[in-house]
């Protein structure tokens, strides 16, 4: 297997806890991690470094953003010049015709099926299946347990939730969330929150 460069994680939380297995098991440990919260010293035992500070990292390094909040995922990318990189478990099952964009984590156990398109920093969530031709856009969250049929559209910053179905065809809006365990059946407009089976509109996100 072929070893990427040296790679930071910005974050120490449980998803970073995560992310670290997967490097773990592609044959790496994190050369360093940061975050904000100076309470954060350590995480599985490597050390945490406090607030990002590029003067503390090789020349080689690759950044990914290991926090679940897909807003926070954006605001940190955008801040940032080093390139990210991306993290897919040995026990994914990614298609070779399917394309994973810079600082998204694929989790042990899901699918990634023909042609599906991934964008930038986004979390393909444990025994998620993403099947043929997909589109997902940047920051998009497909948490654990999710199955997306065929051609199915997931906009900026939507959140799917643990366990919801999404049939064939269908568009998610930008920054939408699926409640768990819905069942969506209709197109789900920008911002909106769906809960249910059939997956019904509740309320909306506020545009941040
Ligand atoms: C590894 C990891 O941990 S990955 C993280 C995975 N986490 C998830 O997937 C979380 C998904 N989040 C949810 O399902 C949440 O319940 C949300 C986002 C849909 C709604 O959360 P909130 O905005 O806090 O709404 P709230 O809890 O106030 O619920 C509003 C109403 O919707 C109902 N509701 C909320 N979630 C659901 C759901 N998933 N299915 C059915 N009904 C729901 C509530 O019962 C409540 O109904 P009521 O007004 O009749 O009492």
């Amino acid at each position: 297997m072929e070893l990427q460069p040296e790679i930071y994680l910005l974050g120490a939380s449980g998803h970073g806890k995560v992310i670290i297995e997967i490097m773990e098991r592609m044959g790496q440990v994190p050369a360093g991690i940061f975050d904000d919260d100076p309470s954060r010293r350590e995480l599985l035992g490597y050390a945490v470094s406090g607030r990002f500070d590029p003067a503390k990292i090789s020349r080689a390094a690759t950044l990914i953003i290991a926090i679940g909040n897909n807003h926070i995922r954006k605001k940190i990318a955008g801040r940032m010049t080093l390139p990210f990189t991306t993290v897919v478990h040995p026990s994914a099952c990614v298609s070779s015709r399917a394309t994973i964009g810079p600082g998204t984590a694929v989790m042990a156990g899901s699918t990634v099926n023909s042609e599906v398109m991934i964008g930038a920093h986004c979390i393909i969530n444990t025994n998620a299946s993403v099947d043929h031709d997909c589109v997902i856009d940047d920051y998009v969250h497909i948490s654990p347990n999710v199955a997306l049929a065929g051609n199915v559209t997931v906009a900026e910053g939507a959140h799917i939730g643990i366990g919801a179905c999404v049939i064939q065809g269908v568009t998610i809006g930008r920054w939408a969330t699926i409640g768990a365990g819905a069942a969506v059946i209709r197109d789900v407009p920008d911002y909106a929150v769906v809960v249910g089976n059939p997956a019904r509109i509740i309320k909306y996100n506020s545009e941040i």
